[in-house]
């Protein structure tokens, strides 16, 4: 690799070919991976090893995810025979459980000593911010330079500019609630505004989602949208997509919230007790000194090309960082694809139509590849195949008919474009069908593989030979 030579090198012991900003999952795959190709690596990490997923978002996310289900669980009990009281949950012991399996998936991430096994130096002495292109300096005034520099510093919630956003709560803070809301108004209806209304609805408070965009689950397939919004209606949750704008949240003497928003011309008011902003996800940029290395910055990210490379090519954006799939799978692949580039001259790229994701809402959802309304767009001739899960024994068996698989593939009915599913398990289900897509399993293969009774995996074969008979169809047609 070239070792450029920073104007402002301090010393050859704080000289590195590689520095990593941030510890979370994008930098954490950059660091080992650059070291394991045999450059010497600084990490330079100002909170906790690990980053948002481990510490604040997935992980936390995940477990009160799983509390949910417990309530679900316990109120359907009586189905099964089984005497339960009606449950309810202790807030206090809720939040110090989510703390304590935290602290248990923290120690097996492991990251110092694996970041020591692979040679890897860790400098936590705060915020590293640039002095130019090659050169960084930490809060605690140290200096460090480096060939190449990967950006892996993550982003953080946004609170709406509305007069009395400093009362809502941000997603990181929920664990900080005192008590467990009455009623909540979660504004955002991304994946994790979505999440966090299955949550609080789960635990008993009165819901009310809010959200601009015409749908819930924007950036998922549209079937996806309606059916987890259906279901959260179902459930009692008050929707509100395509809003106009939320206007200012005010605080009455008995600490009553009151939100206040426009759905057309009309204003519109909520009293409640919490108001969640889960409104974006900028990238934590704004001091980071990026104007010092000529680095751009647009609409709140440091933008890369397909390669990882910034507006100044040694240095590289990878992760939530660059804005663009806001994903742990996807930090880890681009991490380690920007350390190659750095290290070895390449142009390594990571391929987005493999990135699987999903939420556990109630019913969970996921997704892989392109929605229906993209391939569509590409090819009006691809086929599609929905199979509800309504036809798969296990899902009958388990009680939980309601969901479906759509399966979307080429008109020549060989390729796997895409795959949706709604329900139980639906992000075991996409996993599965992601890495039949990795492995360039085609169709006809999938829908001869023989699935263990009774799996919900089983509606991946159903979808796969509902395919090749809607293509027979398709191709009739022709
Ligand atoms: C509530 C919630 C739930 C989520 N659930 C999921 C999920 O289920 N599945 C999924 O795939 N994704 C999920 N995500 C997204 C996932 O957490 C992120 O995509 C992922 O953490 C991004 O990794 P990263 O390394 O780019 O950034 P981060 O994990 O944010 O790590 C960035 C690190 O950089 C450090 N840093 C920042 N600035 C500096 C600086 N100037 N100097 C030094 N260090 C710095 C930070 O302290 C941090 O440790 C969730 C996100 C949230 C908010
Ligand atoms: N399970 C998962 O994989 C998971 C979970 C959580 C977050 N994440 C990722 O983290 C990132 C951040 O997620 P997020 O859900 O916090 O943000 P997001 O950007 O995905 O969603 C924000 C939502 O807020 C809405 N919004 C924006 N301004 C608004 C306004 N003025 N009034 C009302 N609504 C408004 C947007 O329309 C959007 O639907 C995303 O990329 C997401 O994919 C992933």
């Amino acid at each position: 690799m070239t070792d450029r030579q920073s104007p402002a090198r301090p010393s050859d012991e704080d000289h590195y070919d590689v520095a990593v900003i941030g510890a979370g999952p994008a930098g954490t795959a950059a660091a080992l991976r650059a070291a394991e190709l045999g450059a010497s690596v600084v990490v330079l990490e100002a909170g906790r090893l690990g980053g948002t997923c481990v510490n604040t978002g997935c992980v936390p996310t995940r477990v009160l995810a799983k509390t949910a289900r417990l309530m679900r669980e316990t109120r359907a009990a009586g189905d099964y025979g089984i005497t339960v009281g009606a449950p309810s949950i202790d807030w206090a012991a809720t939040v110090e459980r989510v703390g304590e399996r935290v602290d248990a998936v923290r120690s097996i991430k492991r990251e110092s000593e694996r970041f020591a096994e692979a040679g890897v130096t860790l400098i936590q002495e705060g915020r590293a911010r640039f002095v130019d292109d090659s050169t960084l300096v930490l809060d605690s005034g140290r200096r460090v330079s480096a060939g190449s520099i990967v950006i892996c510093v993550g982003g953080h919630s946004r609170r709406l500019p509305v007069p009395g956003a400093e009362l809502a709560t941000v997603p990181e803070d929920v664990l900080t609630l005192s008590e467990l809301p009455k009623r909540v108004a979660v504004i955002g209806a991304g994946n994790t505004g979505a999440q966090l209304v299955t949550v609080f609805n789960a635990f008993g408070s009165e819901v009310t989602l809010l959200d601009v965009a015409p749908r819930i689950l924007i950036a998922s397939d549209a079937s996806i949208s309606e059916a987890v919004s259906a279901a959260f209606i179902e459930q009692g949750v008050d929707v509100r997509t395509g809003i106009s704008t939320v206007e200012s949240i005010e605080r009455a003497d008995d600490g009553t919230l009151t939100l206040a928003w426009k759905q057309g011309e009309e204003s519109l008011t909520r009293d409640v007790d919490a108001v969640i902003m889960a409104t974006g996800w900028p990238a934590d940029v704004e001091d980071l000194g990026l104007e010092n290395a000529g680095i751009e910055v647009v609409r709140s990210a440091v933008p890369a090309d397909r390669y990882f490379r910034t507006s100044v090519p040694h240095v590289f954006s990878v992760g939530d960082a660059n804005g663009r799939d806001m994903l742990v799978q996807a930090a880890q692949f681009e991490g380690e694809a920007a350390a190659e580039n750095a290290v070895l001259e390449a142009n390594r790229r990571t391929p987005h139509h493999l990135l699987p994701a999903g939420g556990f809402t109630d019913p969970d959802y996921a997704g892989v590849g392109l929605t229906e309304e993209q391939a569509r767009e590409q090819d009006p001739a691809c086929v599609v195949a929905r199979v509800p899960f309504s036809n798969v024994d296990r899902a009958v068996i388990d009680d939980r008919e309601s969901g479906f698989l759509l399966l979307i593939a080429d008109r020549r009915r060989e390729l796997i474009l895409g795959a949706h599913a709604v329900g139980e398990n639906a992000i075991e289900v996409v996993q599965s069908v992601t890495t039949a897509m990795a492995a360039g399993v085609d169709v006809g293969t999938l829908a001869n593989v023989r699935f263990a009774y009774p799996t919900y995996s089983a509606v991946i074969g159903m979808a796969a030979r509902a395919l090749l008979a809607e293509a027979a169809v398709a191709i009739d047609r022709d």
